[in-house]
């Protein structure tokens, strides 16, 4: 029985940051498996409208004093649609305050599944699903699952051959639907803007395959795979990167494991293997554990992890960095752009409401797992709503603020860096102050102008992004009746294409998410330079180095600020 009150404990418990899987495998004080818990969640949502129907035509509610309405909806779930039917011995009092009125709960379900016509389970399920994306005003959108292939330990090609071999290739996005409505037959989407990144029907679980266990594939949206394609590009073996690279705020691991993935790829046929590091860090101790474990499971040799590392704390005369030519920069941020599809679900429940006292509510002391780590037996890799916070709906233009000076500073130091000739920076936030507003501050600071950093124009980026149509914005307001951060950016024409970006709701079946490439272009340097020769390459050095930075007089409490990082 501990596995419906522990349902019940976490999905009313106050929201923690993270998914909702990472939330109960990384909860304390839970008696029953997180695996029980999540498929009871989670399969209970799908049916929660009938089941609330159902409970209220048949009255349990009114007769048992001990059932509140969201543990009935999961003990009547489990009895009308478990094999096992409700998981507790058949003595225990709930299952009996259930199982009193089995005849009632039945045949108020059957005349569900009838007035929808439908012949079996499978097709009530299908009908129910379309009912509720129809209702929540979703049935337009296609959020797949994204799949990015690890060139390191495997090729699409092979994969294309194993894991999807049952998969039917279709040519548009919208094909795919949802796995609950496409079974039997499985479909797959190969992305025209990403390598290797193929999109599969939402429902699909890869988590038992090998493929995702041997860390083959990745799960892995595809705007997150943004920055690696942009900062590495489309090179091959005779014009593979060169240097070492910097993934500065890296946890869980997703841009990292891309970077090695795309750098493996380049290295494929090459003579001579460049043996290029990249050094991937992360402020918190507890995210960077699994961030070395996804590095792992990527097989990602050249990549050293460096635990609980402040990015901002790095020294630019480090010898370690001596080589590193490009850094990504993904910092904590609003989140506003995640489409939290791995959001606690939410139930429409029963509206009878119980008779006298509930009995059943043994309080459960939330944990607080904040910092929780999401690498948990189970789940091997992280999840793609891990790699930031699930925000909660309020947006404090104070928090953007700061949000925004915490990210600039850490673009303005990746700047620094000697040898430094490519930077990206990304968020997965909508909002104009974390975004296009970063790129205009990074560009009107001395050592962008120093150094003559510019941004990555549009022709000059990756072939697949070149082709994306979503670009920058210069103004931001809220919708009509709706409160939220307004405000606009000067920057040209020519900045606002070579910013990308991604938006909720569309075709793309992707959230939002932002990130400019920036590029080191000698001409445009404007301090005293010294030419050095490094791999080859000319570089420059400035005499003067970058710790002068604009924000030096910055309020000394945003050092402490560690963003919405879960
Ligand atoms: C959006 S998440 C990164 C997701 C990651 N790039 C991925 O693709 O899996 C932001 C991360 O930045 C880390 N972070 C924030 N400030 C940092 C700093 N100054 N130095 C290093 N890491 C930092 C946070 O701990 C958090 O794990």
């Amino acid at each position: 029985m501990s596995l419906y009150f522990d349902a019940v404990a976490i999905l009313t418990a106050p929201s923690s940051g993270g998914s909702f899987k990472s939330r109960i495998y990384s909860a304390r004080n839970l008696r029953a498996s997180p695996a029980q818990i999540y498929a009871l969640t989670t399969e209970a949502a799908k049916w929660d409208t009938v089941l609330a129907d159902v409970i209220d035509k048949s009255g349990i509610l009114t007769l048992e004093r001990k059932l509140s309405p969201l543990l009935a909806l999961l003990l009547v779930h489990d009895h009308l649609l478990a094999k096992k039917g409700i998981a507790a011995p058949a003595t225990h009092t709930l299952r009996q305050c259930v199982e009193r009125h089995k005849a009632r709960l039945k045949a108020e379900f059957t005349k569900a599944r009838v007035r929808r016509g439908c012949a079996n389970i499978e097709e009530f399920k299908r009908a129910v699903l379309r009912e509720k994306r129809a209702a929540d005003g979703t049935s337009h959108f296609v959020y797949p699952r994204w799949v990015r292939v690890n060139n390191i330990r495997t090729t699409l090609e092979e994969q294309l051959a194993t894991t999807f071999k049952a998969y039917r290739r279709v040519e548009k996005l919208s094909d795919l639907a949802t796995e609950e409505e496409r079974k039997p037959e499985p479909r797959l989407f190969i992305d025209p803007n990403i390598p290797d990144l193929v999109a599969v029907p939402f429902g699909a679980d890869f988590t038992s395959s090998s493929a995702y266990k041997n860390g083959e594939i990745i799960l892995q949206d595809k705007a997150s795979c943004f920055p690696a394609y942009l900062l590495l590009g489309d090179r091959g073996s005779v014009d593979a990167w060169e240097g070492d690279l910097v993934d500065g705020c890296a946890a869980p691991g997703n841009k990292t494991t891309h970077l090695a993935s795309l750098l493996a790829k380049q290295q494929k046929g090459k003579k001579k293997k460049g043996g290029q590091k990249i050094f991937s860090m992360d402020a918190s101790t507890v995210r960077s554990k699994t961030l070395a474990k996804m590095v792992g499971l990527a097989g990602a040799d050249s990549v050293t992890v460096l635990q609980g590392q402040d990015f901002l704390a790095l020294d630019h005369e480090d010898e370690r960095f001596a080589n590193v030519t490009g850094l990504l920069l993904d910092p904590s941020c609003s989140g506003s752009g995640i489409i939290g599809r791995d959001e606690v679900p939410q139930f429409t429940l029963p509206v009878t409401q119980p008779k006298g006292p509930k009995s059943h509510g043994k309080k459960r002391k939330r944990e607080d797992d904040d910092e929780g780590s999401k690498a948990t037996p189970g789940a091997p890799q992280a999840e793609p709503t891990d790699e930031n916070d699930i925000p909660d709906g309020t947006i404090d233009p104070e928090r953007l603020t700061k949000l925004s000076s915490i990210q600039a500073r850490i673009v303005e130091h990746a700047l620094g860096f000697p040898n430094a000739t490519h930077v990206t920076y990304s968020t997965c936030s909508i909002h104009l102050i974390e975004n296009e507003g970063v790129v205009a501050r990074i560009l009107g600071t001395r050592v962008a102008k120093e150094r003559g950093w510019r941004l990555l124009r549009r022709d000059e980026q990756p072939d697949g992004l070149r082709k994306w149509s979503k670009r920058g914005v210069r103004e931001e307001h809220p919708a009509e009746g709706e409160t939220g951060p307004s405000g606009s950016v000067d920057l040209p024409d020519e900045a606002l294409e070579a910013c990308i970006r991604s938006w909720q709701g569309d075709a793309e079946g992707l959230g939002g998410f932002f990130v400019a490439g920036f590029v080191r272009d000698p001409a445009l340097a404007t301090a005293p330079v010294q030419q050095t020769e490094q791999n080859g390459e000319t570089e420059m050095l400035v005499e003067d180095e970058a710790n002068a930075e604009d924000d030096d007089e910055e309020d000394a409490d945003e050092e402490d600020w560690g963003g919405f990082s879960d």
